[in-house]
């Protein structure tokens, strides 16, 4: 995966745009001037994504925007704003740019851009082939749910944590349905503003308003055929969201400034990690559109509760890093392997992958070991899936937590969240070897 490279020559706020995007696991690099922006540019790796300033002293961002377009590279590029540069923006996005961002609103605009941009090149790169298929026993009853589902027309809601693999699921889904040779269009519905949703959705005529110089075809024409996945659905503006409706229930649509109805021929995957329920009650989600998108619900368990997935994840994801940053780690060593299964892992899936890939970056050959793994040394037990809750599925538990930990005793009443000695007792109450 590329970096974002940000440039500005106010070095304060050029580290503040970096961290943000750094504390977000995004690698980054911060260039300070409009020279070593020229140089930089020059060499950059078709993955990489561009972030700059408008204006230097010696020079603007629309500039560098030429150079790179000139030279052949067509990596995204997003120009960075004060209020009055506004229409100098514009003209950049004329220029090629593919957005401006405010920098007054840029903690609230430029994550969610660059998070749905890095998602469209994974799945571009991706192509499915880099999923883990997961055995435990919630995601065998997740499998048998997708296959079900996956070649009728009908409407699927995802739920799940961040991070749990919600637009996986959603690209199998669309990957073992008859509409497979078309194509599956993300939307990220916190970005669609209600100013510009009809026609990013519908698409737009030429001349329907000031600014429309082309036609434009929208998601729903993209999708035709295929899938249209609506990620985070939860954030969708009010207005958008009864827009939507009508188009999922009358299968029609009309673009900006048309005269026709279309016919739309798409299949509606949705992904939310809100309590979408909650969000009716709060009048923040219209409850005639959650009906409609929850006509099937897939929910996906967060990774604490499926911690047999987790050494075997944490194994896929060190091979996939030795090949993408050419390094040779063999393994986890013992300490290392309970640390990870004892994790609470609130990033789920995405904090795993993450983990590894610095783990793999800092380790570069031999075991990963405790000081190369960067997880904190007191972990969380609170919230464990093997709690002793239910006398009823204590056995059960003791039993799947030994398995788990090999044998080894004492990891097994860590995972169980209990002390040794009352592992013990537990073992001969229920005549367990
Ligand atoms: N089965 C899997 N095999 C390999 N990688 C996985 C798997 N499940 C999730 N991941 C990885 O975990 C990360 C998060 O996955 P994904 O984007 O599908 O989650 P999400 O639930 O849609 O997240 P968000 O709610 O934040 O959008 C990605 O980097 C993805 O590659």
């Amino acid at each position: 995966m590329g970096k974002v490279i940000v440039i500005d020559d106010n070095v304060v706020y050029c580290d503040y745009v970096g961290n943000l995007l750094a504390k977000e696991g995004i690698a980054i690099e911060k260039i300070y001037s409009f020279r070593a922006a020229k140089k930089a540019l020059a060499a950059v790796r078709s993955d990489d994504i561009v972030l700059s300033d408008l204006r230097f002293p010696d020079g603007d961002g629309i500039e560098l925007l030429r150079i790179i377009r000139y030279t052949g590279h067509n990596n995204p590029f997003f120009i960075m704003t004060d209020y009055d540069e506004v229409p100098t923006a514009v003209r950049s996005m004329k220029s090629g740019a593919d957005d401006y961002i405010s920098k007054r609103k840029l903690e609230d605009e430029l994550l969610p851009v660059i998070r749905n941009l890095l998602k469209r090149k994974r799945r571009a790169n991706t192509n499915g082939e880099n999923i883990f298929q997961r055995e435990s026993e919630a995601f065998q009853f997740i499998d048998r749910r997708i296959r079900l589902v996956a070649s009728t027309n009908i409407s699927v809601l995802i739920l799940g944590e961040n991070g749990t693999g919600k637009e996986h699921i959603a690209e199998k889904i669309h990957r073992l349905s008859d509409r497979a040779n078309k194509r599956l269009v993300a939307v990220d519905c916190g970005l669609l503003s209600a100013s510009l949703a009809a026609s990013t959705l519908f698409g737009h005529e030429k001349g329907a308003f000031t600014g429309a110089t082309d036609n434009k075809a929208g998601y729903f024409r993209e999708a035709d055929g295929g899938t249209l996945f609506l990620d985070e659905v939860g954030n969708l503006p009010m207005e958008v969201q009864q827009m939507l409706l009508r188009a999922i229930q009358s299968k029609t649509y009309r673009s900006v400034g048309g005269s026709q109805d279309k016919v739309a021929d798409v299949r509606i995957i949705a992904a939310t990690n809100e309590d979408l329920k909650k969000a009716v009650e709060e009048k923040r989600f219209r409850q005639d559109l959650y009906y409609r998108i929850q006509e099937f619900v897939i929910d996906l368990p967060p990774l604490r509760k499926c911690r047999e997935d987790i050494l075997p994840l944490a194994k896929f994801f060190i091979d996939e890093m030795n090949t993408e940053l050419n390094k040779s780690v063999s393994g986890l060593d013992t300490e290392v392997t309970e640390r990870l299964q004892l994790y609470n892992w609130p990033g789920n899936v995405r904090e795993l992958r993450q983990t590894i890939q610095t783990a793999v970056l800092m380790t570069g050959s031999g075991m990963i070991t405790a000081e190369t793994l960067g997880l904190p040394e007191e972990v969380v037990y609170a919230n464990s899936d093997f709690s002793l809750i239910d006398d009823e599925i204590q056995k059960e538990r003791i039993i799947k937590a030994l398995k788990q930990a090999d044998g080894n005793k004492r990891q097994a009443a860590r995972l169980l969240g209990i002390s040794p000695p009352t592992l013990y007792k537990k073992l001969e109450q229920y005549h367990i070897q």
